[in-house]
């Protein structure tokens, strides 16, 4: 038995969605594939695309893996669909029993966080962000348009679904716009530094300003904040960067900077603006090659579209990214979810792990089970 059926997939997924509080649209049906590529080559292979003159939407959806050279995967699709609706205030049925396979397990997280604070008190880089993952299997058949549903009752979060190669697909609720263009304006707004919410409304204050206030996150948060800044100043004209405030999802604060720019040559297309700025500290680390060259080894896996982007790509250049964050890769033997954590100098192991289980709950909200495998309690 498969905790979904390779047949729920595809049948009740939207084939490209993307709804939250700053969009909502979803695509059917496939009609072109882009050749796929590393992030450096998909400005080319886009405008190729579009000079191609095919019919059909002029545009290009899909998702970026997290490694910038690893293989993309985006299709033009055949046709505008129907934003599902969501389920507010619904959560997973509990598909039990469930099987929660942890890799690397928490004590192996936790290591891995010391080894990295030792390397970043060596000098080998200021910020890494390492993730951990759930391998959920269940002996039940959990229809996959349910989990999408479920995941909507969040509605400060943008939820995605998105095929993958190989019958995958990528569904979460993420927090964070990576970029988008809209004609000569460009805007991110970068997350990073983090803390769970609470019920109590003087105490989901507290913990609001508590974030605010901690030295810790705010460097965490400055490092991410810079870059996507500086990454972007070098295209625009004007560009700036409001006041960082908690901004909240229904479980998480974390620290937010709005940024807006306007660029110097309104030809610079999205994907060009995506491969200078992916992956950002928010998901990688500072300095990006040294953080980048840490993480397989470090955590052990190769993150495939975790902390990759969703999102699309338009023949007038506009387009719209976020983070694949706070998700699941669903296949035909189960679904694999992800979580990660800011580490800087003084990161204490015990916390990030709390940090990453905190992370979990949206998605496994949606599947109503905590990280061991039994219901969901009515409190989390
Ligand atoms: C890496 C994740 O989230 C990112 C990391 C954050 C942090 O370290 O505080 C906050 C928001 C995201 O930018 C994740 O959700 O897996």
């Amino acid at each position: 038995m498969t905790l979904l059926s390779a047949q729920s997939l595809a049948a009740r997924l939207p084939d490209f969605l993307i709804a939250g509080p700053g969009h909502a649209l979803a695509w059917e049906g496939v009609r072109r594939r882009l050749a796929a590529g590393p992030l450096a080559s998909l400005a080319a292979r886009a405008a190729d695309f579009f000079a191609a003159g095919h019919d059909g939407p002029q545009r290009l959806v899909g998702a970026v893996p997290f490694d910038p050279q690893a293989a993309d995967a985006l299709f033009q699709p055949a046709r505008e669909g129907t934003v599902p609706a969501g389920a507010p205030g619904a959560r997973g049925p509990a598909l039990l029993p469930v099987q929660v396979r942890h890799e690397p397990p928490a004590a192996a997280f936790r290591a891995a966080v010391a080894r990295a604070t030792e390397r970043i008190g060596a000098g080998e880089f200021d910020k890494i962000v390492l993730s951990r993952s759930l391998h959920l299997a269940a002996s039940g058949d959990e229809e996959a348009g349910n989990l999408l549903a479920r995941l909507r009752a969040d509605t400060l979060a943008t939820v995605f679904s998105v095929p993958l190669p190989g019958g995958r697909h990528l569904i979460g609720a993420t927090p964070e716009l990576l970029l988008e263009r809209r004609g000569a304006q460009v805007f991110s707004h970068p997350l990073a530094g983090s803390a769970r919410r609470s019920a109590d409304p003087r105490a989901d204050r507290a913990a609001a300003a508590a974030l605010l206030g901690s030295d810790k996150d705010r460097r965490e948060h400055g490092m991410a904040a810079e870059m996507v800044l500086d990454t972007l100043a070098p295209f625009c004209r004007r560009i700036a960067a409001e006041e960082t405030r908690p901004v909240p999802t229904a479980r998480m604060w974390h620290l937010g900077t709005r940024i807006a720019g306007e660029l110097r040559d309104p030809d610079t297309p999205c994907a060009a603006l995506l491969a200078a700025l992916h992956p950002t500290p928010a998901v990688c680390g500072l300095p990006r090659a040294p953080a980048l060259a840490a993480l397989p080894g470090l955590e052990g896996y190769d993150r495939g579209f975790y902390a990759g982007a969703v999102g699309w790509l338009e023949a007038s250049g506009d387009g719209c990214w976020y983070l694949a964050l706070r998700c699941a890769e669903l296949s035909a033997t189960g679904a694999r979810l992800y979580a990660g954590a800011g580490v800087v100098a003084g990161s204490d192991p015990a916390a990030e792990e709390a940090e990453t289980s905190a992370k979990f709950l949206a998605m496994l909200a949606a599947f109503g089970i905590d990280e061991s495998g039994n219901p969901m309690s009515p409190e989390e």
